[in-house]
């Protein structure tokens, strides 16, 4: 499956936010999106969805157009910025939720065992942000949207939700942002930068340097 968003325009008010925008997301990669803090990130990703409008945004799937938005296809999953899970829930039920095994999570995320009778509420915002991370990643969509699912995550868990990633990409598109830029390096396999309301693709931390996303390469330090 090959996901394309192109011609996207997004202003508010008189802001241009977007204009410029080509990528393209296809199953067995991982797709990367960075830029600095308000190029517009989670407005392509929520046009994408379908869940902001745009002025234009022309999506296609395996090359033909959507004329609906993708959520109502079913057959995409996203984790937003802000929290996904209601807080009131306990974890067990998120699972259920999502027709998953707790413990094949708990294969993989041991020591999140003793949370199992707990509620949302009851987790740190990294904790709540690997279990929402696991669950959407596992949802078995077809297309897969990530806005900084290793926000607040610790490294350890950061390195055990790529490799999860890893493994999903054989079956799904997945498409993710986040600032933690050496990770969004290591897992993707194709990188769009938007800055001024456009798209280009880079490659490595050098390119990122030469944006102006991180101050030197740390090759160069
Ligand atoms: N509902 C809104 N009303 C007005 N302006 C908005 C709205 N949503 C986003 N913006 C503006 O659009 C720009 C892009 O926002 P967006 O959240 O897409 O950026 P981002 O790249 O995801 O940022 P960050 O890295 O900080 O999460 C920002 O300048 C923001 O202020």
């Amino acid at each position: 499956m090959i996901v394309e968003i192109d011609n996207v325009e997004l202003s508010f008010d008189q802001r241009k936010i977007l204009y410029g925008v080509y990528l393209k997301a296809e199953r067995g990669k991982v797709t990367g999106i960075m830029g600095r803090n308000g190029s517009g990130k989670t407005s392509l990703l929520k046009i994408w969805f379908g869940s902001l409008k745009a002025k234009y945004s022309h999506i296609r799937i395996d090359g033909i157009h959507q004329r609906q938005k993708l959520f109502k296809s079913g057959k995409v999953v996203f984790l937003p910025q802000h929290q996904l899970l209601p807080t009131k829930i306990r974890i067990s039920d998120a699972f259920e939720l999502f027709d998953l095994d707790w413990r094949t999570f708990i294969e993989h995320f041991e020591s999140f065992k003793k949370y199992e009778k707990m509620r949302i509420r009851e987790l740190s915002s990294g904790e709540l942000r690997v279990v929402e991370t696991y669950l959407v990643l596992s949802a078995k969509k077809e297309i897969i949207f990530l806005d900084e699912p290793f926000s607040f995550v610790a490294p350890v868990y950061v390195e055990k939700l790529k490799a999860l990633m890893a493994r999903k990409k054989k079956d799904s598109v997945i498409v993710v942002t986040d600032h933690f830029y050496r990770d969004i390096l290591e897992v993707s396999d194709r990188i769009y930068f938007l800055k001024n309301g456009y798209s280009k693709t880079i490659e490595t931390e050098q390119d990122l340097a030469n944006e102006g996303y991180v101050l030197t390469s740390s090759r160069e330090r």
